[in-house]
């Protein structure tokens, strides 16, 4: 199976006077996994539910496997959806719910029915057929022993397995999921999302996946569309949208610890400043204007305070405020003296911490530091800068105090 390609121009939709989706445009390759991922009400359910037929956009189109689909309803689609709520028949043993989707495309109406369909010539082989799949689908997702169980009988876990066989049975080329994790705890989360990631590179089928979890989206995604307002706002691997933002609300969405952000600004020069601090970072050819500071926890480092540490370029001189304690490791929240910016956020390895905190460590002075090669600005609307790195000259070399 390769996989069908899913390309979508210039999509719109609104439900009443609201705008959902603002003329997407996203195009899929075949055999992808990629991950619509975005907060609640962003519009990832619409994309998808268009992509399936279950909904009607306004205008644009969606084609798949360069087939425009847009008069085509969901059945005709030739692909499958997996859901959060598993859609699953309670009335029906797991056998049953994994035969009907082949006992629908392959038998015909009189072969289905319960009398007339036992005479009818051909049934038997295709009943043994569709029996053999279903052996085998269900043994790939390890529920082959719980076929004669009904859905009632089963953990969120399994039915959700259940559900996945549904959609898998048929071998369609696209799966469309939507939040199909979102009901299980966190310990089957993780183990269900290495499980799909392994699925998607057996069946060698195109993933669509919904999701607003950006830890899903992260570990199981061939690339990523962040969704912010009916707008897809980047388009990346789950590395480059991490390491390399175009948008403040992708670098905020993105990361387990949110990114810390502080105002900054430029000055007419094009100096970046930071809290009265002049930074060696030099934006060209800008006027004087508002920005946002950006950088994630783990480029943050915290070190005792030490009057000589403190007042460098970006060694801020700061109070722990508290610590959020991940096993391995810990999240330090700090208080930057005499601003006032939210707390700052530091990832410490747990080893290291002892070094720095002693014992009640809510209050403690430390210096903290960030890796300025790491820092992203963004102007007002929150579009990603560039910047030069320069050596921040003295005041004498720039004549005048600073
Ligand atoms: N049938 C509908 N009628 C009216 N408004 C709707 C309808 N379906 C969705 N909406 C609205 O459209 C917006 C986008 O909904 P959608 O379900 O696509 O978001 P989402 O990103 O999937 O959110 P979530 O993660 O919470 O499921 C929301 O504001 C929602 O209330």
């Amino acid at each position: 199976m390769s996989g069908c390609s899913v390309n979508i121009k210039s999509l719109s939709k609104g439900f009443g006077q609201t705008p959902v989706l603002r003329s997407v445009d996203l195009d899929i390759q075949p055999g992808e996994f990629l991950t619509l991922v975005g907060p609640s009400g962003c519009g990832k359910s619409t994309l998808l539910r268009i992509i399936s037929g279950l909904e009607k956009q306004d205008a644009g189109t969606v084609s798949l496997a360069g087939r425009v689909v847009d008069d085509l309803p969901p059945k005709k689609r030739e692909l499958a959806m997996v859901f959060q709520s598993y859609a699953l028949y309670p009335h029906m043993t797991v056998f049953e719910n994994l035969a009907s989707p082949l006992v629908m495309q392959r038998l015909s109406f009189f072969q289905r029915m319960p009398l007339v369909g036992a005479l009818s010539p051909g049934r038997k082989h295709l009943r043994k057929g569709i029996e053999a799949e279903i052996h085998s689908t269900a043994k790939q997702l390890n529920i082959d022993m719980l076929l004669h169980r009904k859905p009632g009988q089963l953990s969120g876990g399994q039915r959700q397995r259940v559900a996945l066989g549904r959609a898998m049975i048929r071998k369609p080329e696209l799966f469309l999921m939507d939040e199909p994790l979102s009901n299980l705890d966190a310990q089957l989360r993780v183990q269900m999302r290495s499980e799909l990631a392994s699925l998607h590179r057996t069946l060698g089928a195109t993933f669509v996946y919904v999701t607003h979890d950006q830890v899903e989206a992260m570990t199981m995604s061939d690339r990523i569309a962040l969704m912010i307002g009916g707008e897809i706002v980047q388009l990346g691997t789950p590395n480059e949208i991490y390491e390399n933002p175009c948008d403040l609300r992708a670098a905020q969405f993105i990361g387990n610890t949110p990114i810390n952000v502080l105002p900054g600004s430029v000055d007419e020069e094009g100096w970046v400043n930071l809290l009265a601090r002049r930074l060696s970072m030099r934006i060209g050819g800008s006027p004087s204007r508002e920005i946002s500071i950006a950088v994630r926890p783990e480029d943050v480092t915290i070190k005792p305070f030490k009057v000589e540490t403190v007042g460098g370029l970006l060694k801020l001189p700061s109070k722990i405020r508290h610590i959020e304690n991940l096993g391995n490791e810990a999240i330090v929240y700090c208080e930057v003296e005499n601003a006032s910016v939210d707390l700052v956020a530091v990832r410490v390895a747990k080893r290291d911490l002892a070094e720095i905190v002693e014992g009640n460590a809510s209050g403690q002075r430390v210096a903290v530091e960030f890796t300025e090669a790491r820092i992203f600005l963004f102007d007002a609307r929150g579009k990603r800068l560039n910047f030069q790195t320069e050596p921040v000259r003295s005041c004498a070399e720039i004549g005048r105090p600073s």
